[in-house]
């Protein structure tokens, strides 16, 4: 087992284009492997902005659509792992916020349907994702040739144990296609990221779209990328961006080691 990734996330400005952003999303990937990238994350719904009414009509059902044929062929054509942020997916008569992953052969190794859904009735941010998707009810890590990846989306991010299952299930790299808002965002992102990073001593990579005061919902940008010790590695502005870092497995296992705190869970 290679113990060594360079793993990127790809934070980019999502549009009411689709094409365009697929044609954006590609450019960001193709920075990233120039930048040596194997493992890459884009963020949460990155093919549509962010708003109940669209995510019906941006909707694929696997394997077909765009978005799905364009995921397959980047993987294949950079020979990258690509965790593909989220988008709605369609199956009967059901929605879900869906994170599929394909490897550098360009096949699908792992599907994320949310599990938590974005329901908050906050003083000046009300939201039911529900009212359009049916949560998830699988727990999901999948194998890369650097350990087991898990994978979550954004509002997961503040229910610790379905990381810690995750983590049972061998995962030392979770990817967390996410979009905060300017509400919760400033308040809370980094701190969950950051915590979920410390209480699994995993590898944390959250990838958020970047900021558009255009948008229906206004996101908070700032992508991390965070290690097994809880250290910020490196984050993204508000503005696009391409982050990259090498991500140490021997590094996770010391400090697993070191501070025993799973194996007591
Ligand atoms: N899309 C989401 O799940 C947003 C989650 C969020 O902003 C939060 O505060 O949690």
């Amino acid at each position: 087992m290679a113990s060594k990734v360079c793993a990127a996330i790809c934070q980019l400005r999502v549009t009411a284009d689709k094409k365009a952003n697929l044609a954006r999303a590609g450019e960001l990937i193709r920075l990233a492997r120039d930048q040596g990238a194997e493992l890459v994350v884009l963020s949460e719904m990155f093919v549509c902005p962010y708003a109940n009414h669209l995510f019906p009509l941006y909707a694929e059902s696997f394997p077909a659509g765009e978005a799905l044929s364009f995921l397959s062929s980047v993987a294949r054509e950079e020979r990258i792992y690509l965790v593909g942020g989220s988008l709605p997916e369609k199956e009967g008569d059901y929605l879900y916020n869906t994170s599929f992953v394909f490897d550098p052969e360009g096949k699908l190794i792992a599907r994320y349907r949310k599990i938590h859904l974005f329901d908050v009735d906050l003083p000046h941010l009300r939201y039911r994702e529900s009212e359009v998707f049916q949560p998830g009810k699988e727990v999901v890590v999948f194998p890369t040739p650097w350990g087991k990846v898990g994978l979550a989306i954004c509002f997961d991010l503040r229910f610790p144990s379905l990381f810690r299952e995750m983590v049972r299930r061998g995962a030392k790299i979770i990817a967390v296609p996410a979009a905060y808002n300017l509400i919760t965002g400033p308040a809370h992102w980094e701190l969950l990221v950051r915590s979920r990073a410390l209480d699994n001593q995993a590898y944390l990579l959250g990838a958020a779209p970047a900021r558009d005061y255009s948008a229906p919902y206004v996101a908070f940008g700032h992508s991390l990328i965070v290690s097994p010790w809880a250290e910020v590695l490196a984050r993204a502005g508000a503005g696009e961006e391409v982050l990259t870092v090498t991500l140490d497995l021997d590094y996770l296992e010391r400090v697993r080691r070191e501070l025993p705190v799973l194996i007591k869970d």
